[in-house]
């Protein structure tokens, strides 16, 4: 059977990008989904928001719900600072297979912990796998209908702190409407809305990023 676009994607890193090297990895995919075919990695204009957060929040901890095939992983593994701890769950067996490889390629493997799982399997077990963690940063990028329960999942498993940055893709294309509402009208959040471009396209879409206030 024919590859999927995953492979595809992942066919263009290994082409086109530098072993050990994020940045070409990062460009690669960019050039390939701009160029050859579309796909739902946050991009180069929503990635460049994110590294600002990141680098803001400087995250001993972090949390990516949503691997798919790495790309923003790699946006977010290479900025940590050392030592930190950074768990990105993808329950498609198939993508993470893809995401491991484009990890690697960028030489961040020993950054980045890939657990295959759903999420609202995963979450409540953090604790039990990473001793008792609390989130500096999560990243929210998988199906948009899971956004408010995971949010209040990683709320009630004790996985938040004072301060914990909820950074969270597509709040308006696809679109996340309960989500925003829940940290717009949530006097335990401070949200802030950054206006930019759907992936690769120019449809409005933008980041939510959200402090839990305790
Ligand atoms: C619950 C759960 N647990 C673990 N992994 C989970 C999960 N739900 C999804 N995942 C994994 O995350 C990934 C899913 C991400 C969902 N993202 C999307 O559906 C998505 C869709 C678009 C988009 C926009 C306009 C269009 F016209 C078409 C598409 C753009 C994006 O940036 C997206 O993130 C892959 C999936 O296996
Ligand atoms: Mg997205």
């Amino acid at each position: 059977t024919g590859s999927t676009r995953a492979e595809r994607l992942l066919k263009a890193v290994q082409k086109n990008a530098r072993r050990g090297d994020p940045q070409s990895v990062i460009s690669a995919i960019d050039h390939y989904c701009r160029h050859s075919e579309w796909a739902m990695n946050v991009g180069d204009e929503k990635g460049s928001i994110l590294d600002s957060v990141l680098s803001e929040v400087s995250p001993s901890c972090a949390l990516e719900l949503g691997t798919y095939c790495g790309y923003s992983t790699v946006r977010i593994a290479r900025l940590l600072p050392p030592g930190a701890t950074f768990v990105t769950v993808e329950f498609n067996p198939k993508y993470a297979k893809v995401a491991r490889q484009v990890i690697e390629f960028a030489g961040l493997q020993d950054k980045v912990k890939l657990i295959e799982g759903a999420s609202g399997d995963l979450i409540p077990k953090m604790k039990e796998l990473f001793g008792n963690v609390t989130f500096d940063f999560v990243f929210l990028d998988h199906w948009k209908d899971r956004y408010v329960l995971d949010t209040k999942l990683l709320e009630d498993c004790g996985l938040l702190r004072k301060g914990s940055v909820l950074l969270a893709d597509n709040v308006i294309c696809p679109g996340t409407p309960e989500y925003l509402a829940y940290v717009r009208n949530n006097p335990r959040y401070k949200s802030t809305y950054y206006k930019s471009h759907l992936e690769y396209t120019k449809v409005e879409d933008g980041l939510e990023k959200s402090v839990f206030m305790g």
